[in-house]
């Protein structure tokens, strides 16, 4: 008789610039695993709240629109996409006053128990739909996946890095150059996202049975390597 592997759910989590979404990406294909981007949730969720004239600081009604928010999420690692109300803003999030703007709306509080219920659905879709088709499971990563979201994922991982690696990465990524003018022009987009992240969320130091894998002085390879050897032991174990 076969035995059909239970889904795999993997979280990862750490602070920008750290590598969470392309090493989450890269491992989810390895792996043959769905990926959500919950970051780009937030950030789909800022894009709305602009689009529909809601003003950042009306905490309210900030979270009335994001309770109305019609978000579709693709979990495909190959080609992950946002829409939203028919629109496809995947370009459009990654804009910089988006970025500048996100942590107004991932600080709501009502905000977030609305997209972690989101993101708890999605994940358990996806436990669910492998369970019965063979998909094989889903890496989810953001702030609080493997703490508040999906505690209870086969595989947790913190994924670090120094802030002097962080800012040069945004920086290469933002400017095409990681010279000391484009370090400083994207401090405030890491370090002040960051700090103001950290307010309701806790993600700079591993959850207890959260390994930590610091990417500091790994290439891109090594680091998804590292999280692939993660999750290698972990169900191993289990
Ligand atoms: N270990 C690494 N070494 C060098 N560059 C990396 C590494 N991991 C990720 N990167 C690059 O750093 C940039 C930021 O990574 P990203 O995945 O967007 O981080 P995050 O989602 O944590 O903000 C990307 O250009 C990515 O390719
Ligand atoms: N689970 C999550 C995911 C992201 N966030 C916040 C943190 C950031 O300010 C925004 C956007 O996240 P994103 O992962 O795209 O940020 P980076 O630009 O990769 O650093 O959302 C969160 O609070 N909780």
């Amino acid at each position: 008789m076969s035995t059909i592997p239970a889904p795999l759910v993997v979280a990862i989590d750490g602070p920008s610039g750290s590598g969470k979404s392309s090493v989450s990406r890269a491992v989810a294909r390895s792996l043959g695993l769905a990926y959500l981007d919950t970051g780009a949730m937030y950030r789909a969720a800022t894009w709305w709240c602009v689009d529909q004239g809601v003003a950042l600081t009306d905490t309210g009604a900030v979270a009335d629109a994001v309770r109305a928010l019609p978000l579709v999420m693709g979990v495909d690692p190959q080609d992950p996409t946002v829409v939203v109300g028919g629109t496809d803003v995947t370009a459009a999030i990654r804009e910089t006053a988006v970025s500048a703007a996100v942590s107004a709306v991932a600080t709501n509080l009502d905000v977030r128990a609305e997209l972690g219920r989101l993101q708890r659905a999605a994940i358990d879709a996806e436990r669910a739909a492998g369970s019965f088709s063979g998909g094989r499971g889903i890496v989810a990563e953001g702030r609080d996946i493997t703490t508040v979201v999906a505690p209870d994922a086969d595989v947790r991982v913190l994924l670090t890095a120094s802030e002097e690696a962080r800012l040069a990465r945004r920086a290469l990524d933002v400017h095409g150059t990681a010279d000391a003018e484009a370090v400083e022009a994207t401090r405030d987009q890491v370090l002040r996202r960051d700090a103001d992240d950290s307010t309701v969320v806790e993600f700079h130091t591993a959850a207890d049975g959260v390994v930590t894998v610091d990417s500091s002085h790994l290439d891109f390879q090594e680091t998804v390597d590292a999280v692939l050897a993660v999750v290698a032991a972990s169900t191993a174990r289990a």
